[in-house]
C-alpha cells in the first residue's frame, strides 16, 4: 500500500490512543510488525502554539518510521501551522482527527463534532494540505449517530481536497466505544474513493485483523484495544496475512521482557512521577493472560518505584530473560 509518497509493506498498523501510544510504546508495535505507528491526538492549538507538553507528547525518533503525528482543531491556520510543526519534528505524514467523541473536544465544536459537517472538514484538509509536503491523512466515524452516515460523503470530500487516505472508525460519534463497529461502513467507503481505506474498531486477535481485511476488502486494518498489552498481534497477523496457519504466543518470560521494556523507556521518556501514575494500568494490560491476574493486581498496586516494579515481573513473569 502507498500512502501518497510512503511505501508500507502491509496494512497493518497501530491506531492512535490518548495515553497509550507513547513513542516507547509506538517503538514495540514497530519492533512486532505494525507498518505504520500514529501519535495519541493533541490540540493542534498547542501544537501550533508550540506548547511544551504537547511537543513531549509528539517526540519521535527515525526507528519507528514511517509514523504519524495526529491533530485535532477546527481552525484552518491552526491546523495548517501544527501540520507544518509535525512536519517539522520529523513524522512521515500529519493525520487530522474528526472521530475524538469527548464532550470537551465535541463542545468546541473539534473532533467527533465535525462529522456532521463534511464540507467544514475537507476545508481544514485542505489547509493542512497546503502547510505541508509530507501526506494528510484523516481518521472519521460513520457519522454523528446511528443513521445519520455522514462517512461516504465526507471521505469523497476529503479526497477532492487532495487526503492522501483514511482511516474510518466504524462505530459512530455517539456510540463512542461501545458496542460493535459495523465493518460494512468501511466497504462502502473503500468503494466510493480511491485513496486509501483503513478499517478500525474491534480487532482483538490476529484472526480478526485477517477477517476484516477479508471482508470489508480495505487496505489496511488500525488494531485500537486488542495491541493493548499484546504488542504481539502484528506479527501474529502478519504471519497469518503471508500465507502461515502457524502462530507462535510469546512466552510468559518473552512478555515479562518487553513488559518491562516498555516500563522502563518510559520513565526515561516521562518524568519519573507520570511513569509511575502509569505503571499499573501498563503492566496489567500485559498480566492479563497469568492466571492469578487478581493478585497480581494487588500487588501491582503497591509497588513504588521502578526497583520493586523489576523484581516483581522476574517473580511474575519467570522465567525472565534478562
Ligand atoms: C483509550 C483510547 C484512546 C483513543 N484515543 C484516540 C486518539 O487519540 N485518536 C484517535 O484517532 N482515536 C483514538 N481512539 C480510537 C482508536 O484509534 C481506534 O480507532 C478504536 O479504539 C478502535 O476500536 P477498538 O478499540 O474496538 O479496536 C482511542 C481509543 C481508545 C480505546
Amino acid at each position: 500500500m502507498r500512502i501518497g509518497n510512503i511505501s508500507l509493506a502491509h496494512g497493518l498498523t497501530l491506531a492512535p490512543m490518548e495515553e497509550h501510544t507513547s513513542l516507547p510504546f509506538r517503538l514495540i508495535c514497530k519492533q512486532q510488525g505494525a507498518s505504520l505507528v500514529c501519535s495519541e491526538r493533541i490540540d493542534a492549538k498547542d501544537v501550533a502554539e508550540r506548547d511544551k507538553r504537547a511537543i513531549k507528547l509528539l517526540s519521535t525518533t527515525s526507528a519507528e518510521r514511517p509514523a504519524v503525528g495526529q491533530i485535532s482543531g477546527n481552525d484552518a491556520v491552526q491546523i495548517g501551522e501544527a501540520a507544518r510543526v509535525i512536519e517539522e519534528l520529523g513524522f512521515s505524514m500529519v493525520d487530522l482527527n474528526f472521530e475524538c467523541p469527548i464532550r470537551r473536544l465535541v463542545g468546541r465544536g473539534e473532533g467527533g463534532a465535525l462529522m456532521g459537517q463534511p464540507q467544514r472538514i475537507a476545508e481544514l484538509v485542505a489547509a493542512a494540505q497546503q502547510a505541508v509536503s509530507i501526506p494528510v491523512t484523516v481518521k472519521l466515524r460513520t457519522g454523528p449517530k446511528a443513521g445519520a452516515d455522514t462517512a461516504v460523503e465526507t471521505a469523497q470530500r476529503v479526497e477532492q481536497a487532495g487526503g492522501a487516505a483514511i482511516v474510518l472508525h466504524a462505530r459512530s460519534v455517539e456510540q463512542a466505544y461501545l458496542g460493535g463497529p459495523d465493518w460494512q461502513h468501511v466497504t462502502r467507503v473503500k468503494e466510493a474513493v480511491s485513496i486509501p481505506v483503513l478499517g478500525s474498531g474491534g480487532v482483538r486477535t490476529p484472526q480478526d485483523a485477517i477477517s476484516f481485511l477479508e471482508s470489508s476488502g480495505a487496505d489496511g486494518v488500525a488494531i485500537g484495544r486488542g495491541c493493548l498489552g499484546n504488542p504481539w498481534i502484528f506479527q501474529q497477523a502478519r504471519t497469518l496475512l503471508f500465507g502461515s496457519r502457524e502462530i507462535v504466543e510469546p512466552s510468559p518470560a518473552e512478555r515479562g521482557k518487553v513488559l518491562l521494556a516498555l516500563v522502563e523507556h518510559e520513565f526515561e521518556f516521562y518524568s519519573a512521577h507520570l511513569a509511575q501514575k502509569r505503571l499499573a494500568r501498563t503492566a496489567c494490560y500485559f498480566a492479563k493472560f497469568l492466571p492469578d491476574f487478581a493478585e497480581f493486581k494487588k500487588e501491582i498496586h503497591a509497588i513504588k518505584n521502578l526497583a520493586q516494579f523489576r523484581t516483581l515481573v522476574r517473580e511474575w513473569f519467570r522465567p525472565v530473560a534478562r
